[in-house]
């Protein structure tokens, strides 16, 4: 059989209908023709083909990215493209630019923590790209900490200006994307000075190039700060490096929501609370959980279609030999991946319900659970991209050799991806943001504050650490409420354990640094019961289509039952299971393997990702493998010619002398 014939065949043994479930997978009906259509435009429009990508140097690189940024600009204008429509046609483009930052974070950070007058003197120019943006937050000597950062913004009332200035080389901007060779301004976050005082970091607009030859505006120091991880890759971003010697920037341009800097050089802070400077980075977190489900999505259609058609081993009287994916490793490693991709999807709905829910409150003066918002998009950031990070190298190692080519699509789609487990807060840092909302939340259990939104779990916490797993059979383990209580129980045992031996310590931040590895891991178990009882919540949404919420079912349960498989030492050892029922649930788990089995193809022809879109020969959708992988082979340069450049410097002689050697 073909590998054509291969998934043809696995398309026919679905049990569900696909159409329906691609509606579910992408949110909405709107949402699934808009993507669609965008994800056609862009794959029929020979400006954007990624072939050969990999090759290219990289200031040959970097220009193909301006050139297809460019035409992608002139398409959204051409065609009167909506937001939403853009956004969709940048993201099947499929290359990571410096319209990412100027639409995702110099766009935002303007609109939330800009005046009115600012937003009404910023945005029109931002959204015609007559200027382009980014955000200048890290510095060469500090990331994470953001307090620590070193670049000053000093007022200067005689001139009712601020002076922006480097004052160390550790105070150099770097990292921020689009600024190497690209942004006509950022956002600077520098230190606030006003008459000798310091008042924190805020965000200043700041103009760095001219905007009529480009030329970096005298006093700036610019560049890329040089060639990161992998062929390709995260390489057609400017990442860059920023020095100010003495800047002046007018008043006006500090970002002034949530502190207002007057003309004597007064500080007048408004209503807002001081996090609101860090809102950017809240709504960039809730956008990179979702896209970490479709990276995740990615992999694992390129993983499941290419188990399908290989064959290895188990050939019986000149019979076909064993597909891989019914190895039931292969499946073990392969479906808790693909369940994880849904899960992603799904925890991402929620989590961009609640951000656009919070900052509904927050236009009402209602800033309650801005804290919520913040554990809760550091925590699943955190937890879902180090998840598709290792799921990717997963992949990679499920299609064999063949995963290691770059024909396979994997090698540059995790190189590309990696660095989300850095950017946008380190996952570590993330997590020990989530550790103290925690630790704040037991803390104040005893006080009467009942716990809200996700961690109101944690007032029943009595409950919680009585209650005993009420599983007999491994058909128990497909009860939501027997599920929700076993990751309910695990992770308030956690809590409070970490709790209670942080009290042991006089000093509690002493305390929170010691116990820091423990904190840790009550956070993630934290975040795996977000994932899963957003997943559980989905279960209970009326979702048309023939067999689609059987499906999920198997789905939900694959991804919490893996999760306590892995995660067998927290359940134990806070005994909130026995190990009998551990083992009925790795039961239940390989049966629920088998279910999903046949259904395997369809499911990820669901994320109706195109061809050119994956990007992969071993994920094309009709799965003719072989040859075109053969095919492509000869596509590389060191195949231009039958003898290699080389060798008449180097294997001719080498040869010759061994020849000459052996005559001796
Ligand atoms: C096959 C082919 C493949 C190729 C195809 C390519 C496909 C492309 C696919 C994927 C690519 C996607 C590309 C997407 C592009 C994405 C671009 C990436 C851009 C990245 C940009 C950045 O990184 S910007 C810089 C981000 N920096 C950080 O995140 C810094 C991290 N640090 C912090 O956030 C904070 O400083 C801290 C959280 C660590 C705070 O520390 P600290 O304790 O010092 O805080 P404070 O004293 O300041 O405040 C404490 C107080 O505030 C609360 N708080 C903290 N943060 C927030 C917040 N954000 N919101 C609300 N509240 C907050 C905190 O809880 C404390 O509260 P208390 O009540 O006082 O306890
Ligand atoms: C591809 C890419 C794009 C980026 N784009 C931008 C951008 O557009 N704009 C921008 O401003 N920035 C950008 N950044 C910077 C990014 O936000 C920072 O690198 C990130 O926030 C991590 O900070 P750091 O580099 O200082 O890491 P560090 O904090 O130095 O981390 C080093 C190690 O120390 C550990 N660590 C640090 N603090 C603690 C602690 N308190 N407790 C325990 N462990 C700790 C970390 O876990 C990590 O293991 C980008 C980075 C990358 C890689």
């Amino acid at each position: 059989m073909k590998g054509v014939d291969h998934l043809a065949h696995e398309r026919n043994k679905t049990e569900f209908d696909v159409d329906a479930m691609k509606i579910v997978w992408a949110g909405s009906r709107h949402a699934f023709e808009l993507s669609d259509r965008m994800a056609r435009l862009v794959a029929s429009d020979p400006a954007f083909q990624k072939d050969g990508r990999i090759r290219l140097g990289r200031k040959e690189l970097f220009k193909n990215t301006l050139r297809k940024a460019a035409h992608a600009w002139k398409r959204i204008l051409e065609l009167h493209l909506t937001e939403e429509e853009a956004g969709w046609l940048r993201n099947f483009v499929d290359e990571p630019s410096f319209t990412d930052l100027h639409w995702g974070m110099f766009v935002p950070a303007i609109k939330g923590q800009g005046t009115d007058e600012q937003q009404q003197k910023w945005l029109p120019l931002a959204y015609k790209m007559q200027i382009i943006g980014s955000y200048a937050q890290t510095e060469l000597g500090h990331g994470s900490n953001v307090q620590g950062l070193e670049t000053t913004a000093t007022f200067d009332p005689e001139t009712d200006e601020f002076v922006i200035h480097s004052p160390t080389l550790t105070s150099s901007k770097w990292w921020p994307g689009g600024l190497g060779k690209v942004s006509t301004h950022a956002i600077v976050y520098a230190r606030l000075i006003t008459n000798g005082q310091e008042h924190g970091v805020h965000g200043f607009i700041v103009q760095l190039r001219s905007l009529d030859d480009h030329m970096p505006i005298p006093g700036i120091t610019i560049g890329d700060i040089g060639m990161k991880f992998g062929n390709g890759a995260y390489n057609t971003m400017d990442n860059g490096v920023l020095t100010f010697d003495h800047i002046r920037i007018p008043r006006n341009q500090m970002l002034m929501r949530v502190l207002q800097v007057t003309r004597e050089g007064k500080c007048v802070k408004s209503n807002v609370p001081r996090q609101l400077i860090y809102g950017t980075m809240v709504f960039v977190r809730q956008t990179i959980v979702a896209d970490a489900s479709t990276a995740l999505a990615r992999a694992v259609c390129i993983a499941t279609r290419y188990s399908a058609v290989r064959r290895q081993f188990g050939s019986q009287d000149g019979g076909m030999e064993t597909q891989v994916i019914d190895y039931k490793t292969q499946q073990s490693r392969l479906f808790p991946l693909l369940a994880s991709a849904y899960a992603f999807r799904f925890v991402g709905e929620w989590l961009k319900w609640l951000y656009t829910d919070v900052t509904q409150r927050l236009q009402a003066n209602d800033f309650s659970i801005l804290p919520e918002a913040h554990a809760c998009t550091a925590g699943l950031k955190s937890l879902t991209t180090t998840a598709t990070a290792d799921a990717i190298e997963e992949c990679r190692k499920l299609c064999g050799g063949h995963g290691y080519l770059c024909a396979s699509g994997l090698p540059e789609l995790f190189a590309v991806y990696v660095p989300a487990c850095t950017y946008e807060g380190d996952n570590v840092v993330l997590l020990l943001q989530v550790a103290r909302f925690l630790m704040k939340t037991v803390s104040q259990l005893g006080s009467g504050k009942k716990p809200v939104g996700t961690t109101a779990y944690l007032g029943r916490v009595q409950d919680l650490l009585q209650c005993c797993c009420d599983v007999q059979t491994a058909e128990d383990w497909l009860k939501p409420s027997v599920v929700l209580e076993a990751f309910e129980a695990r992770s308030a045992r956690m809590c409070v354990a970490r709790a209670q031996n942080l009290s042991k310590f006089e000093n509690p931040e002493d305390g929170f640094a010691e116990l820091s590895a423990d904190l840790v891991e009550a956070s993630v178990a934290h975040c795996q019961l977000i994932v899963v009882s957003k997943f559980i919540d989905k279960l209970q949404q009326d979702i048309p289509g023939k067999g689609v919420n059987r499906q999920l079912q198997n789905l939900c349960y694959i991804y919490a039952l893996n999760l306590l498989h892995k995660y067998l030492g927290d359940f134990l050892s806070t005994g909130c299971i026995t190990p009998k029922q551990a083992s009925l649930a790795n039961d239940q788990l390989r049966s629920l393997y088998s279910q999903i089995r046949p259904n395997a193809i369809a499911l990820v022809d669901a994320f109706n990702y195109t061809d050119h879109y994956l990007g992969s020969v071993l994920g094309r959708y009709d799965g003719n493998v072989y040859p075109k992988l053969y095919e492509e082979a000869w596509k590389d340069p060191l195949n231009d010619s039958v003898v290699p450049d080389g060798y008449h410097e180097y294997i001719h002689p080498m040869l010759k002398q061994q020849l000459r050697n052996a005559r001796l």
